[in-house]
């Protein structure tokens, strides 16, 4: 298994650093890996000029997997837009055609105060968002900032979707829903955006294919509240690229911490790139305080999605379980009667727990 691995920045470095140590347990055991580490984001803009450089892009696209810290920071955010590090994280998401994201929502129960809900909203939560990530806003062509007839500065995207994106996505998420417990329900702004009409219908139309699944549709704004105010109604929520962006940070909340959120991004045959839900966190960023277990989790989905290895993952799960039930917690997730311990030192625990 070839693991293309790129820390990014911010607190990228740092929480790869114990996903690193995992993965290299694992190494040890006998598991055939070949660990490649790479730049992506600020650091590589810093060393090669560009936020995905050749050097990464032929490495991930020959890697099995990739795990990926994350990019960003207050130094690049002049730049032009095509060389910041957010444009380089798109583009290997498009290069690698990733174009379905899964973040599950799983509260852990020892986490249930952590929530800033009411641990009855959260206890049992088990959501699974699937998010289309090649596609929507982030990636519509025409895009940018001019100057109108009138004189006046404008900014402007465009949202788009095309069919094949839609129903590839829709089949990802039903066939999840079918795993599970059969409940999908796709999130749009039918009431005002033709795109998302549009992606309702198709929506409707895959349905027909999984009579099994009840498919439901819910607009964005409501949505939004509905996590909040009952997040258990939900099993499988399907949607777009910002839509899903903004939802799975909200969800990240009932979790406890968006330090527990994990992601895949995979494309039509589960290669996959995995990282946590968050960004590079610059405002804690080199105190070794960052919260490492979305990204070992990244790690634990990595071995499920792109390698089969479902019992691996389970032991990696099981592992942050363990390190949870014994108290121990970052800073995001600390509360009284707990033990507050440092981004390495719940690194060096998830890794003797294993
Ligand atoms: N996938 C990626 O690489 C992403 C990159 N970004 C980039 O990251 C930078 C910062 O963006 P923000 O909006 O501040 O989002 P962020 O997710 O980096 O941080 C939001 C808040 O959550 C906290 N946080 C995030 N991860 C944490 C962890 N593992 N442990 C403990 N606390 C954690 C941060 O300290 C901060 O207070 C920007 O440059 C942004 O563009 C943002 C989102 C995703
Ligand atoms: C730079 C953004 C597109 C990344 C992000 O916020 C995400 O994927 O969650
Ligand atoms: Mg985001």
């Amino acid at each position: 298994m070839k693991i293309a691995v790129l820390p990014g920045d911010g607190i990228g470095p740092e929480i790869i650093r114990e996903a690193r140590k995992v993965l290299e347990v694992l190494q040890q055991e006998g598991l055939a890996m070949e660990l490649t580490e790479a730049p992506l984001g600020g650091a590589a803009y810093d060393q090669y000029g560009s936020p995905y450089p050749e050097a990464t892009q032929k490495l991930a696209r020959e890697a099995d997997a990739v795990l990926l810290g994350a990019v960003g920071g207050p130094a690049y955010d002049n730049l032009d837009r095509p060389l910041r590090p957010e444009r380089g994280l798109l583009a290997i998401r498009k290069d690698l055609q990733l174009f379905a994201n899964l973040r599950p929502a799983i509260l852990y129960p020892e986490l249930a105060n952590a929530s800033t809900l009411k641990p009855e909203v959260v206890s049992g939560l088990d959501i699974m968002i699937v998010r289309e990530l090649t596609g929507d806003i982030y990636f519509g062509q025409p895009r940018g900032i001019r100057t109108n007839e009138a004189g006046e500065r404008e900014g402007f995207n465009t949202m788009l979707y095309a069919e094949s994106e839609v129903r590839r996505i829709a089949h990802v998420a039903f066939n999840i829903a079918m795993k599970r417990n059969k409940k999908l329900c796709s999130v749009d702004k039918a009431n005002v955006l033709e795109t998302t009409e549009f992606w309702k219908e198709i929506m409707i139309d895959v349905a027909k294919e999984y009579p099994e699944v009840t498919l439901t549709h819910m607009y964005v704004d409501n949505a939004a509240m509905q996590l909040v105010r009952n997040p258990k109604q939900f099993d499988v929520m399907v949607t777009g690229n910002i839509f899903g962006d903004i939802l799975s940070d909200e969800a990240s909340m009932l979790t406890g911490s968006i330090g527990m959120l994990p992601s895949a991004s995979l494309d039509k045959n589960h290669k996959g790139l995995y990282e946590p839900s968050h960004g590079s966190a610059p405002d804690i960023a080199g105190k070794n305080i960052a919260n490492p277990l979305a990204t070992i989790l990244s790690v634990a989905m990595m071995m499920r999605y792109s390698f089969n290895l479902d019992a691996v993952a389970l032991r990696i799960e099981s592992a942050v379980k363990k390190v949870l039930a014994d108290g121990l917690r970052t800073a995001d997730i600390y509360e009284e009667g707990t033990r507050k311990v440092s981004c390495s030192e719940m690194g060096d625990a998830v890794v003797a727990a294993l």
